[in-house]
């Protein structure tokens, strides 16, 4: 029996979404018990100031390709939606025999909300909490080639001071990615395009392979806990 831990951030939903499918797809594992939890938003700091300045607001240009005023509507209505999300804790980070870690990509990287998460939970790097469990990364970008690989890439540099195994996404299960098609997908972990203004949804190929990672981080976890209870 293992458990895996679900652990989000999203703006705007897509990110959200897609993790609805990585928990559906750990959950076709027999025997595995799932918990999806956010990581919680600077509430009163950086980014919701940017994204409340009027003059970034008013301003044509960037912001108008990015449509920034529409978008503070829908990062309020995504807030609202997230609340019946719990937040993480050190706890299930302890409970958890696999991490599946879904966020953003922000300039080619992690968020700083993820970033400074982790930073926050940096015992558990000393402690070996993590050691020997596998991860995967899943994540979302504004367009095709603005840094979707980049941002899961760089991301598995912190996890492997955690100790993790990192689990990608294979070519032969996931024949959606070979594609010229404009979808997300890439052989480091599933992704999801959110379009320059946010607005296209994830699609069904990028949901499927997002359970597909949910569904392997699950396997190996539940096979590293059979080994294990084996050699007890
Ligand atoms: C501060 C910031 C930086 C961003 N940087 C990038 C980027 O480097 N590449 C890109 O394609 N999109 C970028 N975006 C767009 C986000 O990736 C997009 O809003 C996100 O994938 C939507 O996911 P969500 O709905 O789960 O929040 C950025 C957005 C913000 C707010």
């Amino acid at each position: 029996m293992a458990n895996i831990l679900v652990v989000f951030y999203s703006a705007f939903g897509h990110i959200r979404q897609m993790a609805q499918s990585v928990c559906e797809g750990a959950k076709a594992i027999e025997k595995t018990d799932v918990r999806c939890v956010k990581i919680p938003e600077f509430t009163d700091r950086l980014i919701p100031a940017i994204r409340e300045n009027p003059l970034m607001i008013d301003k044509k240009g960037i912001s108008a390709t990015f449509q920034i005023g529409k978008r503070k509507e829908n990062y309020e209505r995504e807030s609202e939606k997230q609340k019946i999300f719990k937040t993480a804790e050190i706890e299930d980070f302890h409970w958890a025999d696999g991490v599946i870690w879904g966020f953003p990509t922000y300039f080619g990287s992690m968020p700083s909300q993820v970033k400074y998460f982790l930073e926050t939970i940096g015992d558990l790097c000393v402690e070996g909490v993590l050691e020997g469990k596998p991860a995967g990364i899943f994540t979302s970008a504004g367009s095709i080639h603005s840094g979707h690989e980049a941002a899961i890439l760089t991301s598995i540099v912190p996890l492997l001071h955690f100790g993790m195994i990192i689990i990608g996404l294979p070519y032969t299960q996931n024949p959606e990615y070979l594609t010229d098609a404009p979808i997300g997908g890439t052989p480091y972990g599933p992704t999801v395009l959110a379009g320059p203004d946010g607005s296209r949804k994830p699609s069904d190929e990028e949901l499927k392979m997002a359970g597909r990672l949910g569904r392997n981080v699950a396997y190996i976890a539940n096979a590293l806990c059979m080994q294990r209870e084996r050699n007890s």
